[in-house]
């Protein structure tokens, strides 16, 4: 249907899910980090905090934004937030609730302090954001304050806004914490009830009119047995507030269970129209939408970096409006714009017909409030927009920039080995004869430190103000430094830092053909670090090799080996934008002849062993099940196609970081590296119990201290999770490492971290020898 042929859509309305917190600048991660070095106190800290949240307030008010979210803002991680509102604070703090819980215990929480370790940080559903997961071992949930509340008071106060308190539901709550019996849920989830019960009789007093519950999880496998208590808790959470109008909000995948959902007693359902694989749309067609409520419309992509093409959009909403007559429809982003940067406006550098295809958070609101006035009929220059924002998606699509040189990929694959060459026990002799590593061998994974100096001196060389050799001497210096530290410590398989490298996925975004890269197009990860995600917009290829230099430094100046360090093709397109006018799996592959092309570079520049990491394999997951099999499928190929290729003698390795790995161990094996590291050490040996079911039979190395934490942990302690590792697992095949790189820690925590880990490795194999 075209636009004109529209329907009347006179009460359309706009709102936002979520808005980025970081500030144009990452000014929220500036204050953070000064704050926790000593730089500003408390109070400096705070006043930044609510300059910048009712700076974004406005932003979003003058875009034209109806109904703005109020509460998504946060100082750490929204889930942490909400634990630490209903008094969830883990024993091993000391602390018992009584009004708000302190800011040194909320950080606490977040990253460790002394004598208590950090609660589980786990990726946001399949996002590269992380959350802090709440604890519910032992919870006696109280209400410590009501945020929401604040936030709407707040943002009422000071600038006359009507905010949509956000808040997370009490299901997916429950469903992504841990401490708990799985058959328990139920009882969980109802004891939280008169803690919401409590919040939203409180903003129904108030005045609030919409509230913006998000459940999440509801887009994912969950058991069909949940139904009921979900169904419960929201019939509770109506009935406590009725004057209050709430939108259940879900995003990131359709409702399995759509026909159900769509009738709890709730006044709005927020559905996800762009990550939905269209069946959201086609539940609303076939079973109708109930009469009298409103649908929050997930029409504009809130997680990936295009811009829209209106005109679609608009048609999508326009059969929406004629198939389901709600009595009113809310134009929104498909999910918070948490997972996107904040504005195009710093982009100088990019391509000038690139810029007309993208949209980051300031434009999609841009984009909302157009369509909105233009379906709306509230302003007739909107519309001109709207045809605009078509024409330059059409013209985008269709440039050169954008053509398919590889069209014929299973032609080309089929061309190309994708296993190696002898079987694993084969490999395994070969490279132990070559290596003669000792047991237990101890590695790291990659980076180390990347300090204040190493940052300065490559914005001194982005600058211009340093010669790219002066840059080179720089890197050389600190690879010959950490070179001599990991032989001094006495680590057995060495790494060179990865001081050249910004970030794992943006460093090789900027070598390889087919990427693209923002100079501020930032987004939060964990707390207040953020990654800079390149764009993926054309064909992917290899141009020069891009590791082969400094690996081969630092392999000249030890005698011990040392690991080549490359970023997976999954993980690669997963913490990219990518483009979508052709399969993901399809790019996958670009990606992986591309990487191969580097591992070869590497394996005839003489490095025996390269590690190729695949952190975000486990995130790339699909929340359907149906569709799990064949992403796994073109993962595992797609690491294949990358390492297959290298001698028998030639050791490749692999590392993940925590996920839930249970149900795919087999893939993992199917990717047939050599050795595997995954970070485990903030799930406490949860995961080893995966592996035991010996499907995996490779070397494995579990990360046994975490790096995420400043916190330096004693060798006792790492002991025990070697010993407890090597109750399920061959001694033989064991390595003992951290969690993950070190790049976020200090250069002093680092080595004396690593000290200790040898340290227990050495006690370990002495334990080994004496059993033996
Ligand atoms: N892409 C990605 N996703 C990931 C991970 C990852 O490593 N990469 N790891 C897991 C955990 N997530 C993480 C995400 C980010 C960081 C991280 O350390 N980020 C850095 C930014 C890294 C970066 O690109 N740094 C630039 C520096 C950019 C900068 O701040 N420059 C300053 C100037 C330099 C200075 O004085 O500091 C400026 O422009 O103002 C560089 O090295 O060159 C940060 O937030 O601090 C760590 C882990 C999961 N997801
Ligand atoms: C997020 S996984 C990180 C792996 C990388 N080689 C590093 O050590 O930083
Ligand atoms: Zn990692």
């Amino acid at each position: 249907m075209s636009i004109n042929e529209r329907p009347a859509l006179s009460d359309l309305i706009s709102s936002n899910l979520g808005y980025p917190r970081i500030g144009g600048n990452r000014e929220w991660k500036k204050a953070l980090e000064r704050f926790w070095n000593g730089s500003i106190d408390e109070s400096e800290l705070h006043s930044e905090m609510k300059r910048l949240r009712l700076e974004h307030l406005s932003k979003q008010q003058d875009k034209g934004i109806d109904l703005i979210p109020v509460g998504d803002f946060s100082y750490y991680d929204h889930m942490l937030d909400t634990s630490v509102m209903f008094g969830l604070v883990p024993e091993r703090f000391n602390y018992r609730p009584a009004g708000p819980v302190p800011l040194s215990v909320y950080f606490g929480i977040a990253r460790g302090q002394k004598g208590a370790t950090a609660s589980e940080m786990t990726k946001w559903l399949n996002t590269n954001y992380h959350y802090i997961v709440p604890e519910l071992a032992n919870a006696a949930p109280v209400l410590t304050e009501n945020k929401p509340l604040q936030a709407y008071r707040e943002a009422k106060q000071e600038l006359g806004i009507e905010g949509k308190p956000v808040l997370i539901g009490p299901y997916s709550f429950v469903a992504l914490s841990k401490g708990y019996d799985r058959k328990d849920l139920a009882t969980i989830v109802r004891s939280f009830l008169p803690l919401y019960t409590r919040v939203l009789s409180e903003l129904a007093a108030e005045g609030v009119q919409w509230v913006q519950i998000d459940e999440p999880v509801l887009t994912t496998l969950f058991p069909a047995e949940d139904l009921d208590i979900i169904q419960e808790a929201y019939e509770t959470l109506t009935q406590a507030a009725p004057a209050l109008n709430i939108m259940l909000q879900t995003y990131f995948g359709s409702l399995e269970h759509y026909k159900h959902l769509s009738t709890l007693p709730v006044q709005g359902l927020g559905l996800d129209f762009v990550h939905d694989d269209g069946e959201n749309l086609q539940h609303v067609l076939q079973h109708g939408f109930p009469a009298g409520k409103t649908l929050g419309a997930g029409v504009v992509d809130g997680r990936n970096i295009w811009r829209s093409d209106l005109k679609a959009v608009a048609a999508l909403l326009s059969q929406l409006a004629e198939q389901t007559s709600p009595t009113q429809l809310i134009v929104q982003p498909s999910c918070s714009l948490l997972h996107v940067p904040v504005s195009l406006e710093a982009e100088q550098k990019l391509d000038i017909e690139l810029v007309h295809a993208l949209a980051f958070a300031d434009e999609k609101l841009e984009e909302i409030a157009a369509l909105t006035a233009a379906l709306g009929e509230r302003n007739p220059s909107a519309l001109a927009q709207v045809e605009q924002s078509a024409d330059a998606v059409a013209r985008f699509n269709s440039s050169a920039a954008r053509v398919q040189t590889a069209t014929d990929m299973a032609a080309l694959l089929a061309k190309e080995p994708q296993s190696r060459s002898v079987p694993f026990a084969q490999r395994r002799a070969i490279q132990q004869d070559k290596l003669k590593l000792p047991p237990l061998p101890t590695t790291t994974i990659g980076s180390f430190p990347q300090t204040a100096e190493i940052r300065k001196a490559r914005l001194q060389y982005r600058k211009g103000e340093w010669s790219a050799e002066q840059y080179r001497t720089f890197i050389q210096q600190q690879i010959k430094e950490w070179i001599d530290i990991q032989e001094e410590i006495g680590i057995d398989v060495l790494v060179h830092g990865e001081f050249e490298r910004t970030d794992m996925v943006e460093f090789f975004g900027e070598k390889l053909k087919g990427f693209a890269f923002t100079q501020n197009g930032w987004v939060q990860s964990y707390g207040s670090r953020c990654v800079k995600p390149p764009i993926i917009y054309g064909d992917v290829l290899f141009d020069q090799p891009m590791t082969v230099e400094e690996t081969a430094f630092a392999q000249s100046l030890t005698s011990k080996p040392v690991k080549g360090m490359l970023t997976g093709p999954v993980t690669i397109l997963n913490w990219s934008f990518e483009r979508n006018d052709i399969p993901r799996s399809q790019v996958a592959l670009q990606l992986a002849l591309a990487l191969r092309a580097e591992v070869e570079a590497l394996e005839q520049a003489g490095i025996g062993m390269i590690q190729v990491d695949e952190p975000a394999i486990r995130e790339g997951l699909p929340l359907k099940k149906e569709q799990q099999q064949a992403y796994l499928d073109w993962a595992v190929q797609a690491f294949l196609v990358t390492t297959a290729t290298v001698e028998p003698a030639t050791q490749i390795h692999t590392h993940m970081c925590y996920s839930e790995f249970q149900h795919m161990i087999q893939s993992i094996s199917d990717m047939d590296a050599d050795v595997i590291s995954i970070e485990t050490s903030r799930s406490h040996g949860e995961l080893i119990v995966s592996f035991e079911d010996q499907v995996y039979d490779k070397g494995i190395g579990l990360g046994v201290y975490d790096i995420h934490s400043p916190r330096i942990p004693d060798v006792a302690e790492m002991l025990s999770m070697i010993q407890r590792a090597l109750r399920v697992l061959p001694s033989d095949l064991f390595w003992v490492n951290p969690d993950c790189g070190l790049k976020t820690r200090t250069k002093e925590e680092s080595i004396a971290a690593l000290r200790q880990m040898v340290l227990a490795a050495q006690a370990a194999r002495d334990a080994l020898a004496v059993s033996n």
